[in-house]
């Protein structure tokens, strides 16, 4: 068997294992990648970035919707295959050009899944590969349900790719990915159903807030079926036929498509950690503040595979970060997580930073919660957007401010401020005495603290 040796090897070209190893490349290390689907990651190809492409579309729509009989006249509508080409723009390239990138570094590509056959050593295809260390940024994949006809299952990269809009989705699971795709598939003109299986949407949210969200999706035509346990999809000619129970009783629902959006899993299988010594369990791979396998020391683990993932992108890019520096250096960087803000992509979007309402009050003795309904704000009012809230947390004794949860237009760009504002301990007179622009949304934070 052909044999080569590396410094170090990576497994997955997503935002983490780019972003290792480039700086390992660049430090003059001999560095290889391997790749087993399209090179550049979840987030370029079938995440983040097309699906903030597809959006745009669809903020459009609601824009024009929400000012209907206050200046527009004429309803918009949405091209599916047109929007669907102008999204290949984005995507298209990325393979390419991230090969292009890394192979310009010198680093060496694969394009098949590697497994380990002992603590350094690994096959990929029919070549066997030793590396001084291996980095495991597989990233996620979409949780497996087990029921009859799961082989029907779409998941959100058959989303972003489809090529015409069916009548009527069905999206299993009403998380991140369920909500902003059900949101978008509704504006673009389809009957949308989300189930889940708990009892209400985007559970780790604020319940007051994610509670208004739900009721305005309704009025989309999103209907929503709670406390859901998938049973069997079976084909019916072009349709389907979707069973379930809710609280044991039997029903069901003829949809063109069903979406697994009920959750997604570290993406392990297939590279027989066993043989390699590296621990993992349903959080990801075992690893300690160095990003560092607990029981492999060659291996290291980053992204949204390691245990100390929070599934997002700025955050496997810095996972990415730590671990090369750890890599080249010794352990010298341990990954330290500062406040991390998050933003759901539905319209209006819901974001939030910080602790929530009980959190802050189980953790200090005194706390100000500022929660206010405020559509009738200037800048909500002025584009007719129907839904504009916010619930501010500030610790009383200090005045500084633990948690912002807002919902309204533009909302995933205002909570970077408060992002900021929280890394800077600043207070809420802090904030007071800022001078943002006018009108401006930042310019709201004034008077929701
Ligand atoms: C639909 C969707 C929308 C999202 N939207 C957002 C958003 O708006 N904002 C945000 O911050 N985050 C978003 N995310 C999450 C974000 O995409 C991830 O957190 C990020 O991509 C993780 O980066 P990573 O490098 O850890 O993993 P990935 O980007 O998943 O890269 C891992 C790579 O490893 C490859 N791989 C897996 N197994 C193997 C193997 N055995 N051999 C070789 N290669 C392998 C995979 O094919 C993949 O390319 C979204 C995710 C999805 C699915
Ligand atoms: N805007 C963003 O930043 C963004 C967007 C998309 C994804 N992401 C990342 O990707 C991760 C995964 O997102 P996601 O939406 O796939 O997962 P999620 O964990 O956000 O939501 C999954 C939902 O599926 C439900 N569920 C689980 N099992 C089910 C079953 N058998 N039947 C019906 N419902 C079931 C859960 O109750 C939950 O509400 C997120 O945690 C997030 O970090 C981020």
């Amino acid at each position: 068997m052909d044999s080569k040796k590396f410094d170090v090897f990576v497994i997955g070209s997503g935002i983490a294992g780019q972003t290792v190893a480039k700086a390992c490349a660049e430090a003059g290390k001999k560095v290889a990648i391997t790749e087993k689907r399209a090179f550049g990651g979840t987030c370029a190809n079938r995440g983040c970035d097309p699906k903030k492409v597809l959006l745009g579309a669809t903020e459009a729509v609601e824009q024009a919707n929400n000012l209907k009989q206050k200046g527009i006249v004429k309803a918009i509508s949405i091209n599916w295959k047109k929007l669907q080409k102008f999204k290949t723009e984005f995507t298209g390239p990325v393979p390419e050009s991230t090969k292009k990138k890394l192979s310009d570094l010198g680093i060496t590509l694969f394009h098949e899944s590697p497994k380990f056959i002992d603590e350094k050593t690994l096959t990929i295809g029919k070549k066997k590969v030793t590396a001084k260390v291996i980095v495991i940024a597989t990233g996620y994949e979409p949780r497996k349900l087990l029921f009859t006809g799961n082989k029907y299952l779409q998941e959100s990269g058959d989303f972003l790719m489809l090529k015409k809009l069916p009548k009527r989705i069905t999206f299993l699971g009403a998380g991140y990915v369920g909500m902003e795709f059900a949101h978008m598939a509704a504006r673009a003109g389809s009957k949308v159903v989300v189930m889940d299986s708990g009892d209400s949407i985007l559970h780790p949210f604020d319940i007051d807030l994610t509670k208004e969200l739900k009721d305005y999706s309704e009025k989309l035509g999103i209907r929503f079926i709670f406390n859901v346990n998938p049973v069997a999809i079976k084909k019916k000619g072009k349709k389907y036929k979707f069973s379930y129970t809710v609280n044991e009783s039997q029903k069901s629902i003829k949809t063109n498509l069903v979406f697994n959006t009920a959750g997604r899993v570290p993406a392990l299988s297939g590279l027989d950690l066993e043989k390699g010594n590296v621990i993992f369990d349903e959080q990801g791979i075992t690893t300690n503040a160095f990003l560092q396998s607990t029981s492999n020391s060659r291996v290291y683990a980053c992204g949204d595979v390691s245990d100390k993932n929070l599934p997002l992108t700025p955050l496997s890019g810095r996972q990415g970060y730590v671990a090369s520096e750890n890599i080249l250096n010794g352990n010298t960087k341990s990954l330290d997580v500062p406040v991390i803000p998050s933003v759901v992509f539905t319209l209006p979007n819901l974001a939030s930073v910080g602790y929530s309402e009980e959190e802050a009050r189980s953790r200090y003795k005194n706390v100000i919660v500022n929660y206010k309904v405020v559509p009738n704000w200037f800048n909500a009012k002025r584009i007719n957007a129907p839904l504009y809230t916010y619930k501010i947390i500030m610790n009383k004794r200090t005045g500084e401010v633990v948690g912002a949860h807002l919902l309204g237009p533009n909302a995933g760009e205002t909570i970077n401020i408060f992002a900021m504002a929280m890394n800077q301990k600043m207070t809420g007179d802090d904030l007071q005495r800022t001078i943002f622009t006018y009108p401006s949304w930042a310019n709201d934070i004034k008077s929701m603290v």
